[in-house]
């Protein structure tokens, strides 16, 4: 698991290691480690340049840093200074021994001809969007030929949160010190960070336990473990899926398919689509009556294409009458919008997955702060949310939360979500606890979006055909995950 930490714990852990080490050591790692990961982006130094957006906090003397190294080994360095009075001194002086040039007020900032522009205007010190210099110069690297590279965090984008208040500065990479943020990966700092490298200063150590997290594939395999000789098609859990109706079978078939091709074991399906479900997966054990007669499962899939009707109601209320777990999704969410105690006296999990226009329904729309927002109605639900989105969040009544790290937008597409929901009923049905169940549902969801959008467009049931082979991907060598 990848630990998201906040600015607060950034910062915490950083006093207790700065008293301990000698003065500067930190931004030194910190420099090099980022010089380093843009070596590597570039192929070689010598014969580059570079420009550094230079703030007067102690970012600018990172990007100061790493520029000088830059510079020592070829590269023609010239920095901006936005606040020239407070530019780190230690690092102007470090970048002018090494070579590297001052642009003054009107001077060449070299922007228009960079092979690298390095964004050190502010890091986790930020507030608000970018003031207007910075924005001009932010908006000038995005329209130049350089490689857009963010010194920690990019400028403008809010670490904890990933709210962007107004301009801030697109880059390609961004090389992160000590911890990743969570506002590097969620709403929308996600598409300002690009890929994310994370720098070890040994903050580790110090760091107090995260409270966000990504999953990588090794975590999610733990949820996806072959059968064992002594297991039988009842021992890992029985899935039951309220899903489809005689207007929408579709979301029946896919999301019965999909809790069967995630851990094929038993599948029970109940409803009105049973002719569909029946004719598209004949292992599926199928009855036309409510779920009082499908049978004995573990957990339930209760809302896709379901309708919002009395007899939709009646079905959801009796779901959530059990001391399953239940994944309330789509049609189900509107229901439960309009009586939220019927999911808030529950004893057993629930699981509610929500888009942003469902979410609303709920109160209000999840805004900027998307983790927030998600932990603030799991809160007052008592249940696990799993907000969709480019990156999906999920979090539980506890304020654990994960964000997830394999969406693409390729799973946008009708039918899509009757596929996660699918998978994350089989997941539940295996007695994992529920938050970490939603969320190896969606890596594993994303994982199959990547896999099937490889041989061209998909459609939703690609995802739930090639998922066998994407579970096999995720146990075994899998996909990479992201450098962070
Ligand atoms: N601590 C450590 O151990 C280590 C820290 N490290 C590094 O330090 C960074 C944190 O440094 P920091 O605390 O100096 O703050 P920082 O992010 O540079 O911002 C302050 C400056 O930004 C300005 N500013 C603010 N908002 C703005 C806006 N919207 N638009 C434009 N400007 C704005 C603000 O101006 P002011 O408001 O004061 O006028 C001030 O000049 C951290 O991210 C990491 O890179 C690494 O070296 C590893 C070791
Ligand atoms: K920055």
């Amino acid at each position: 698991m990848i630990g998201l930490s906040t600015v607060a714990e950034v910062r915490a852990a950083e006093d207790v290691l700065l008293a301990a080490t000698r003065e500067g050591a930190l931004m030194q790692r910190a420099a090099t480690g980022l010089a380093t990961v843009c070596l590597r982006l570039l192929g070689r130094a010598h014969g580059t340049r570079a420009t550094l957006l230079v703030g007067g906090g102690n970012n600018g003397g990172d990007a100061l840093f790493a520029g000088a190294h830059l510079a020592a080994r070829g590269a023609r360095v010239t920095a901006v200074l936005l606040d020239p009075a407070r530019a780190h001194p230690a690092g102007l002086a470090a970048l002018r021994r090494a070579g590297g040039r001052v642009a003054g007020p009107d001077g060449d900032d070299g922007l228009d001809r960079a092979d690298l522009v390095l964004d050190g205007i502010v890091g986790i010190g930020g507030r608000g969007g970018l003031r207007p210099e910075a924005a001009r110069l932010a908006q000038r690297a995005a329209t130049g030929p350089g490689l857009t590279v963010a010194v920690d965090v990019p400028s403008g984008v809010d670490a904890d949160t990933g709210a962007v208040g107004g301009a801030a500065f697109p880059a390609l990479h961004t090389v992160t010190f000590g911890a990743v943020k969570p506002g590097l990966v969620v709403g929308e700092g996600r598409g300002y960070a690009g890929t994310v490298h994370l720098v070890d200063i040994g903050l580790g150590p110090h760091l107090a336990p995260a409270r966000a997290h990504q999953l990588t594939d090794a975590d999610v395999a733990v949820h996806l473990e072959p059968p064992g000789p002594g297991d039988d098609k009842y021992s890992r859990g029985v899935v039951g899926v309220v899903a489809g109706s005689a207007a929408y079978p579709g979301a029946g078939v896919l999301c019965t398919g999909a809790a069967l091709r995630t851990r094929p074991g038993l599948v029970r399906h109940a409803g009105p689509a049973g002719d569909a479900v029946r004719t598209a997966w004949p292992e599926v054990i199928v009855t036309d009556g409510g779920p009082g007669e499908a049978g004995r499962v573990q957990a339930w899939v209760v809302g896709p294409g379901a309708g919002t009707d009395d007899a939709a109601r009646r079905v959801l209320a009796e779901v959530l009458a059990t001391d399953l777990p239940v994944v309330v999704d789509a049609d189900a969410l509107t229901l439960a919008a309009r009586e939220p105690a019927l999911v808030r006296g529950r004893g057993a999990p629930t699981v509610l997955t929500p888009h942003d226009r469902e979410f609303a329904r709920f109160g209000e729309p999840p805004g900027a702060d998307r983790i927030g927002s998600a932990r603030r109605l799991a809160a007052d639900l008592g249940a696990v949310v799993l907000l969709k989105g480019d990156a999906t969040v999920v979090a539980g009544p506890d304020g654990t939360a994960f964000v997830n790290a394999t969406g693409t937008s390729d799973l946008a597409t009708a039918g899509s979500g009757d596929v996660l929901s699918g998978i994350l009923g089989s997941l539940l049905a295996t007695g994992a606890p529920a938050a970490e169940a939603a969320a190896a549902a969606a890596h594993l969801h994303g994982r199959a979006g990547q896999v099937a959008a490889a041989a061209g467009p998909i459609v939703a049931g690609d995802l739930v055909r090639r998922l066998p082979e994407t579970v096999g991907r995720v146990r075994g060598t899998g996909l990479p995950d992201s450098e962070a």
